[in-house]
Parts: C-alpha cells; structure tokens; sequence
C-alpha cells in the first residue's frame, strides 16, 4: 500500500513541527480528491492545534467531509498527507486510528444492535479491557441520556439518538483527537447542550475537538478556532477572533462564500 504523493503545484509540506514548537493534533498539506471531473478538495492544509476546539464551516458541497474523511483515513485522497499528533493517517494507520475518536457523516452503523452493544463493540474492537469497557459504557449511556434506551436497537434510535450513540462510541477510548461531523444535526437543544459541556471538559483537559457544522452560531459560540471552506479550498482559517474580524461569524462566512445577491425566480411560490 503506498501512500498518497504530495500535490504536484503545491509546496513540499514543510519538514517537522510548524514554527512556534508543538505537534499539531491534525496537520493536512495539499490534500486533494477528484470525482470523475469533479474536485471536491483542491488542496487543503490546516494545522489544528493541540488543545483547540477547531470548526470547518462551508456550504454545501464545499467539501467538509471529503477533507475530514481523508484526513481520518476513510477515504484515501490522490494527493497529500494527514499527521494526527505527528503520526502519519496513511503510513502508520493503526497507531493514527488509536489517537482518534470519528463521527463520521452518513456512515451506516451495525445497527441491529442494541445501544449498549454497539458502544460495547466499539470498545472491545480497540482491544480494551472488557471491565473498563462495561464501566465507561454505563457512564457514556447516562451522559447522552440514553440509559433507558441502552437494551433498544439502533436501528429503531431517531436520528438524533444515532448520533448520540455514535458519539458515544467514538469517545469509548478515550481518543486525544475527536473528529465529528455535523455532531449536533437533528439533536435536540437539552441533549445539544450536554455533548457541548462534554466536549468542553474534554478540550479543558487537554483533548482536541474538530467539528463540522453549518451553524454559524454555534461554532462562534462553541470553538476557539474555526476554519472557512468553499469549492475545495481554505477561504479562511485561525482563531475565530482572527476570522470574523469583528462581524459575527455568520456574516464573515456569508462575505467570504459569497451570498445569494438575486432574488427573482420561484415567483409562482408567492402566495400573494
Ligand atoms: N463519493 C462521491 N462521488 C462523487 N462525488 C462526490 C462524492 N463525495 C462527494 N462528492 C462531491 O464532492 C463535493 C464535496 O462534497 P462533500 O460531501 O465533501 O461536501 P460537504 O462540504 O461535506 O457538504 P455538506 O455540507 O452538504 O455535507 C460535492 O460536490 C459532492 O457532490
């Protein structure tokens, strides 16, 4: 298996450490991926720091997933490289995978399991001790409010119970790096509320958190660094401070994507 070759107009990722001392949780150089003609990641690096609670913003199809699912080592991309904590995804991929936690987008789960079962297999799948897996799960189970559903299938879960459990099951090993995509779709505001006071205990004690999300608020709100993304590339990225430049993140977002500026067509929507 070889891995992927640095992007051919980019610059060689630089060698070592970026400038400043410490490893990154997550460093991508020139990540790219083609669809037959289409290019959904044109070359993407971002350096995610240790410690940071980092969100990936962009509209649809700006290419959020396809970026977080090379960088994970679920889909391996046709150019560039993904270091977790120094460890190369796709050279070292079972010691990268020990360092990371993944909600991936869409990805189907053994979901003729019960809740229980499945957090339970994620742990005993990582070679854990299958007493600190029984321990963690009760605890993971109570944390995402899912104790009374623990003996229910995954498969009867609503949307936002799925999550919830596949949250949970990422978090099982205690990962140092965290990587969920659109973590807060279709959950409810109370239950919202415990994964973010979740999240935050684990950045305060030392984790690093990357989410992808369309709302705006909630990144603003929710992260210290945050990185734009539309048609492949990087429009934006740093601290949230850095990137909204003293608009609301919403605003910046909509000033670097581009917003809609016509509003004709759809006139026989109008009611009156
Ligand atoms: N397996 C695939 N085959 C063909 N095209 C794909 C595939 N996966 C993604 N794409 C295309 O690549 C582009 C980027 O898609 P991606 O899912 O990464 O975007 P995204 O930013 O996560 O979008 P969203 O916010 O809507 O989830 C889109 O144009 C999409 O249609």
């Amino acid at each position: 298996m070889t891995a992927p070759q640095p992007h051919p107009a980019l610059p060689p990722t630089p060698a070592g450490p970026p400038p400043g001392g410490a490893v990154p949780a997550l460093s991508i150089r020139g990540l790219a991926k083609r669809f037959g003609t289409k290019i959904a990641v044109d070359g993407i690096s971002l350096d995610v720091p240790a410690g940071s609670f980092y969100g990936i913003v962009g509209p649809n199809g700006a290419g959020k997933t396809t970026t977080l699912s090379m960088a994970t080592g679920l889909l391996r991309p046709d150019f560039g490289t993904a270091l977790v904590h120094g460890v190369d995804v796709w050279v070292n991929p079972l010691e990268a995978k020990r360092l990371m936690g993944i909600l991936p987008d869409g990805v189907r789960l053994f979901d003729r399991l019960t809740g229980e079962q499945l957090i339970t297999y994620a742990g005993l799948l990582r070679g854990m001790d299958r007493g600190v897996v029984a321990s963690r799960v009760g605890e993971l189970l109570a944390a995402m409010d899912l104790a009374q559903d623990a003996g229910t299938l995954v498969v009867d879960y609503s949307a936002g119970m799925t999550k919830k459990i596949a949250l949970a099951s990422a978090l099982i090993h205690a990962p140092r790096l965290l990587v969920l995509d659109e973590p807060f779709e279709a959950v409810d505001p109370v239950s919202a509320s415990n994964i973010r006071s979740i999240l935050d205990s684990y950045v305060a004690s030392g984790g690093t958190v990357i989410v992808s999300s369309h709302v705006m608020d909630l990144v603003q709100r929710m992260c210290d660094h945050v990185a734009v993304v539309a048609g492949g590339r990087v429009l934006a990225a740093g601290t949230v401070d850095e990137v909204r430049a003293g608009a609301s993140l919403e605003d910046r977002f909509v000033q670097l994507v581009g917003g809609r500026s016509h509003t004709e067509g759809l006139e026989w929507l109008r009611t009156s």
